[in-house]
């Protein structure tokens, strides 16, 4: 292999998707040298495919809107299990992030009062995201990019080079991250990252005390997904390895609206916007179907009637929403039980339709990828007839355990932010919650990891010249085996395991299997070999990342089997319920003696300023009887709670 060229930053963001780039912009405004690394090509992120918007309560659509009532619905869609400080933060802080985007450059879509417009989402109470049209994600990447371009100009300025303060490496892979002492040992903190450049299979070492994980998520574990090849779940496993911990990994989430039709873009999202702008699902039988799924937890706040439903679009005050708009979990699992029972389309899904609600040219206006997608892709016209869909693998709720104010995790130096970090979403993220989250933590990490290199002053730790030398025989080893199995048949086998027995429906007994065929698959993925050379080489590129999803994919089996009760995005057949006690605790993932080991911990409780954002009857319906705060009497005077 080739020589390895050494990089020496104050501050090392890997992944350029919207939390990396907020994050880098941050870290370099503070003043910090800074290189930005990504696995893809500069702009291909998940962020850059997101469509629907933004969550932030703006309150231009609805004036009724403020951050505790968002605050209220992300805590109630994630069921309760949320890091209440990092939904409160993000409640705060994201209307401030989204105007700082537009301050940056970005063209929302405006209401007719010129404010940026904001639409409706499951499960928020109001309408709340804003857009640009159903290509959001598209504008925020181009802002951010725009943004780290203008700092590098600024730089040019200032230092003679444009890239003196801020790098972008684009289709770089980190394989290590490098630590000062060994992972999980006192003392150990970080020291950099170890990859290879894709395009050559060049090595390179980034020397830095600081590191932040944008990594996004792990969908790629899974046969039907959302997401895209580079989603190997690498920052979840390069945190685990360098001793850190993650948080809650059972909870994945199923998008109910993925493409069913054809198979070769089966999992593709249909975005919820579709939905948020009056679609609605009807099985074979023509039945509008999710009245038959509104759970008692909800039932307050949904539509019992079609007429009640289509009401609320006009008139959001005098109506309940329509129960197309429940949280995510809700939507998927209510839709996998009509094909369950034979009442799927023709191709194993559900019909969506937004044509009988919308005029042709307001669907070509406010979904124009949807509309684009499904004619190019599966010959539909969906300004004329419904959509097929079906829950597909589109996000991880669980991630690397941080501090919510500055994003570092419990190794000194390693910071994460979006969708790698766990806590913000709890069980179930509602759907615009990412964006804005991206951006909120994203900054809050760059912070951060500012803040911790001051404390540092002069120091720099350093990784031993054995463990680079021993990484890089790791990279070249898939080359040197004269036998061994093809990469793609051990991803395939490891996604389908995945989807059959840790999917959106689990069972105890199912998940031990698939524990036991990861097991199997830890050994053949050892001996994996690559054909060829270094220069631009797929096979071999994921011949390094299979090690990271065997490991992803354990611990979110191993979480799931664990976690005996059913819960936004963990569905137990075998335990159905929600409950309180399971609710009070945090599953806690490390990497110990080379596997992986569960902790529980409890949650953080909510502050009495925020559990007085929700009735006690509400809160009756997830809390421990202890956890309660005391029942008011009649007469406004507190009961007391126990005897004394
Ligand atoms: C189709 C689709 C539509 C969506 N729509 C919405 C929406 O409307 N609203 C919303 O809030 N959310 C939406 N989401 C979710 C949201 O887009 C993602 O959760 C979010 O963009 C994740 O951002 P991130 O910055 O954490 O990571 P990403 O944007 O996923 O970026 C990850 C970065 O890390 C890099 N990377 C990964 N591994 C490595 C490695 N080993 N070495 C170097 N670089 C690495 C990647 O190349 C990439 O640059 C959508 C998701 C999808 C898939």
């Amino acid at each position: 292999m080739s020589e390895t060229t050494r990089h020496s930053y104050d501050v090392v963001v890997i992944g350029a998707g919207g939390a990396g780039l907020r994050a880098a912009i941050e870290a370099r405004e503070q003043g910090k040298k800074t290189a930005v690394i990504s696995k893809s090509l500069f702009g291909k992120a998940h962020t850059v495919m997101a469509e629907g918007g933004a969550a932030a309560s703006l309150g231009n659509v609805n004036s009724s809107d403020d951050w505790q009532t968002h605050f209220r619905d992300t805590i109630r869609g994630g069921k309760f299990m949320n890091n209440p400080r990092m939904a409160e933060l993000h409640a705060q802080e994201s209307p401030q992030r989204i105007l700082e985007l537009e301050y940056w450059g970005a063209l929302f879509d405006r209401t007719s009062e010129g404010r940026i417009s904001q639409r409706n989402f499951g499960g928020h109470e109001y309408p709340r995201l804003a857009h640009v049209g159903d290509r959001t994600g598209l504008e925020m990447i181009r802002t951010l990019q725009q943004r780290v371009v203008q700092l590098q100009q600024a730089d040019a300025a200032e230092y003679g080079h444009p890239e003196a303060m801020l790098r972008v490496f684009a289709e770089t892979t980190i394989t290590e991250l490098l630590l000062e002492g060994e992972p999980g040992q006192e003392g150990s903190c970080i020291a950099g990252a170890f990859g290879y450049v894709r395009e050559t299979g060049d090595l390179l070492v980034f020397e830095a005390p600081a590191v932040v994980l944008a990594t996004g998520g792990i969908g790629r574990s899974f046969k039907v997904t959302s997401n895209s090849w580079e989603y190997t779940g690498d920052g979840h496993a390069l945190a685990l390895r360098a001793g850190a911990t993650l948080l809650n990994m059972e909870f994945v989430q199923f998008h109910p609206t993925g493409m069913v039709w054809p198979p070769s873009v089966k999992g593709i999202l249909v975005t919820e916007s579709v939905r948020g702008d009056g679609g609605v699902l009807r099985n074979s039988e023509g039945r509008r179907f999710m009245f038959d799924y509104v759970p008692d937890v909800f039932r307050d706040h949904y539509a019992q009637t079609e007429d009640e439903a289509d009401g609320w679009y006009a008139d959001p005050a005098n109506n309940r929403r329509p129960p197309e708009l429940l949280p995510r979990d809700e939507v998927a699992r209510a839709i996998n039980n009509e094909v369950k029972q034979g009442r799927g389309s023709p191709h194993g899904g559900v019909f969506l339709d937004v044509s009988t609600r919308l005029p042709a040219e307001e669907i070509m206006r406010r979904l124009p990828s949807m509309h684009h997608q499904f004619k190019e892709l599966a010959d539909v016209d969906i300004t004329a007839g419904p959509m097929e869909v079906g829950p597909t693998c589109h996000y991880v709720m669980g991630g690397v355990e941080v501090d919510p104010d500055t994003g570092a995790s419990t190794v000194p130096g390693l910071f994460a932010s979006g969708e790698v970090a766990g806590g913000m979403h709890g069980s179930n993220r509602l759907g615009g919650n990412s964006l804005s989250d991206l951006l909120v933590f994203g900054r809050r990490c760059g912070l951060g990891a500012a803040s911790y290199l001051d404390g540092l002053g002069d120091e720099r730790p350093a990784t031993d010249a054995e463990v680079i030398d021993r990484l890089s025989r790791e990279a070249a080893a898939p080359f040197e085996r004269e036998s061994g199995e093809n990469p793609y048949q051990l991803q395939q086998e490891i996604q389908q395991t995945m989807n059959d027995l840790v999917g959106i429906i689990r069972r105890g007994n199912e998940i031990e299997q698939a524990l036991e065929s990861l097991e199997k698959l830890r050994e053949r993925i050892a001996g994996v070999r690559a054909e060829g050379d270094t220069i631009y080489n797929p096979g071999w590129h994921l011949s390094l990342d299979l090690r990271n999803m065997l490991l992803v994919s354990e611990a979110v089996a191993k979480a799931a089997l664990e976690r005996e009760e059913s819960r936004g995005g963990h569905t137990r057949d075998d335990f159905p319920q929600m409950s309180a006690e399971w609710r009070r605790v945090n599953l806690v993932v490390s990497l110990r003696e080379g596997g992986i080991r569960l902790n529980r911990r409890p949650l953080d409780p909510l502050r009495p300023d925020l559990m007085e954002l929700f009735d006690r009857e509400e809160l009756g319906k997830y809390l421990t009887e202890e956890e309660l705060p005391p029942a008011e009497r009649s007469d406004g005077a507190e009961t007391a709670k126990e005897d004394n």
